[in-house]
């Protein structure tokens, strides 16, 4: 199910200037990672795809549905870069509050509260308050919140943002499943970390894009004598010094 935006652009004050001007953008099927600067406008793009704001100009579209529909926001699963947790729910309750909004019904939503918290590693905490658990534990309520309705579109606002190493790995794994059967558009700093993974990237810069292609393609930006460990980083520079005009 493909995500399309045409002629997009966005302000978040009528006055302002826009953050994103007549921004075309398709994503591809398989995992696209988001790379920007701070303040480049990657949250601005996932908020727009996941329909949670309008754009002034433009349309949203996933597999023809208008954003803003209910078929849309059901087709759709957006993990936002701040996780709340829900003072007086559980872990679980809050993954199904979740799933309840999103449209299954009390029972569909407890169950797959449970599964997708499995899926999270998190099973053991299910039933701990949202608010006595660690940022990264919560950064996982919020992962498996966006898996719990098995969505045709996954948007991840940086997931692995202040998650441990081997709760990175984990993350890995997951997307890994995932991204066989739905496309995945997820933002983050973690260039050298999720590059390998992915099978696309797009690189924002001031609300425009400076690339958007192949895993390959973007790899191929990096200087000849760089070490192989040391690709992504050196591709993202490159790419952001030129300003996309490389
Ligand atoms: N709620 C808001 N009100 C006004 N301006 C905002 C708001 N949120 C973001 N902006 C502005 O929009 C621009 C793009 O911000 P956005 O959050 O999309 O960037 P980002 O690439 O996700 O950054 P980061 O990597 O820091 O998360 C920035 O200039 C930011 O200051």
């Amino acid at each position: 199910m493909s995500l399309e935006l045409h002629n997009c652009t966005y302000a978040y004050r009528p006055w302002a200037p826009p953050v994103i001007e007549n921004l075309d953008y398709a994503l591809p099927p398989g995992l696209t990672i988001l790379l920007g600067p701070n303040g480049a406008g990657k949250s601005t793009l996932l908020r727009l795809a996941a329909s949670v704001t309008r754009p002034r100009a433009g349309t949203v579209t996933v597999g023809g549905l208008r954003a803003g529909s209910r078929a849309y926001r059901r087709a759709v699963a957006w993990m936002p870069q701040q996780i709340t947790a829900m003072t007086a729910l559980t872990a679980r309750e809050q993954v199904a509050y979740t799933g309840w909004l999103k449209g299954m019904n009390r029972r569909e939503a407890w169950d797959a509260a449970a599964r997708a918290l499995d899926r999270v590693g998190l099973a053991a905490k299910a039933g701990t308050k949202a608010h006595r658990l660690s940022g990264g534990e919560l950064r996982r309520v919020g992962v498996a919140s966006a898996l719990v309705h098995e969505a045709r579109l996954l948007l991840l606002d940086e997931p692995t943002a202040g998650m441990d190493p081997r709760q990175r790995r984990v993350f890995r794994d997951i997307l890994r499943t995932l991204t066989d059967d739905i496309p995945v558009l997820l933002s983050t700093h973690d260039v050298a970390d999720l590059a390998e993974e992915s099978d696309n990237v797009t690189v924002v810069e001031h609300g425009r894009i400076i690339y958007h292609g192949t895993t390959p393609g973007f790899l191929a930006h990096a200087p000849a004598d760089v070490a192989p460990g040391r690709l992504a980083e050196a591709a993202y520079t490159a790419l952001s010094e030129s300003g996309g005009h490389l």
